[in-house]
């Protein structure tokens, strides 16, 4: 992969927007569109939404864990969503989360954003609570094969507060240390770098100072767990400018009826529009 992650991102957002599109096959989800709750299940419903919105949407992101409940059949259905998505025309980034000591970051790395297997994707992401040096070997593997990664600073969880917001001895909350370092790797980069962070729609206004960040913001918490569209303007400014708005069950609850999800995951996207 010759082109920067960056470049490559910023392209698919000026072609379809800024929504990412989550698959998120909760069991239950599941079950509401009528099928079991098996690989088989699975499978229809997973590939079924993979083909509506990969479509219409910049970046899909399956969340891991949820095939990999199923086992191999489940990792193989997975492998299916990537190459459906890439023939839809939408970046893959595959959300597992992986946090580790830097050696075996670079094998996790090996195994999603460096190689070319049924596994690889655009980008993934990962948990810097290892300390942000931790990732660097993932980081500098990602990059160097034109891929790249989403690193959680402020989550959307309510539970993220206490840990996320506490202060480091600078002064500066562990979530802005995390964003500083991730704009450091971004430094330089046009239109912008790698490395991403993803930032919850739920936060407070004002928690964070993304300015120098210069790098993709993922912002989850967009639809089921309560952020509007609004939210997110009032949080990164009314362009949305670097912005990816994740949403998941929020979209998917409007299957299987492929004409339900379209309309869904484009009236989802065109709420992003700039007011005006
Ligand atoms: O990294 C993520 O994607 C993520 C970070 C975060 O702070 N909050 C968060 O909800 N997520 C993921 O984003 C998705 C949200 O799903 P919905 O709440 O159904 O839109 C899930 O796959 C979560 O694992």
């Amino acid at each position: 992969m010759s082109e920067k992650f960056g470049k490559r991102l910023a392209d698919a957002v000026a072609a379809r927007g800024p929504l990412c599109a989550g698959i998120d096959p909760h069991p239950g989800l599941i079950e509401a569109w009528g099928l079991p709750a098996d690989a088989s299940g699975l499978e229809r419903f997973a590939l079924g939404a993979t083909e509506i919105l990969a479509a219409e949407t910049a970046i899909i992101k399956p969340q891991s864990a949820f095939f990999e409940a199923f086992g191999a059949p489940g990792i193989a259905v997975l492998e299916r969503v990537i190459e459906t998505a890439r023939a839809a025309g939408a970046l893959v980034l595959l959300d597992v989360k992986r946090g580790d000591i830097g050696s075996t970051m670079g094998a996790y790395t090996a195994a999603y954003v460096a190689g070319e297997t049924a596994l690889t994707a655009d980008a993934i992401t990962v948990s810097p609570y290892l300390g942000f040096g931790s990732l660097k070997p993932a980081i500098d593997m990602a990059r160097a094969n034109g891929r790249g990664v989403f690193v959680l600073a402020r989550t959307s969880n309510p539970e993220a507060h206490a840990l996320q917001n506490a202060l480091l001895p600078n002064g500066k909350t562990v979530a802005q240390g995390i964003v500083d370092a991730a704009a450091e790797v971004n430094e330089g980069a046009s239109p912008y770098g790698d490395v991403g962070v993803v930032v919850g729609a739920t936060i407070g206004a004002g928690e964070l100072d993304l300015g120098a960040l210069n790098g993709p913001i993922l912002a989850p918490g967009f639809g089921a767990q309560g952020a509007t569209a609004d939210d997110l303007r009032k949080l990164f400014g009314d362009d949305l400018k670097g912005v990816l708005a994740a949403s998941s069950r929020d979209i998917l609850k409007h299957g299987p009826d492929p004409a339900g999800l379209r309309d869904a995951v484009r009236r989802t996207r065109d709420s992003l529009r700039p007011p005006g």
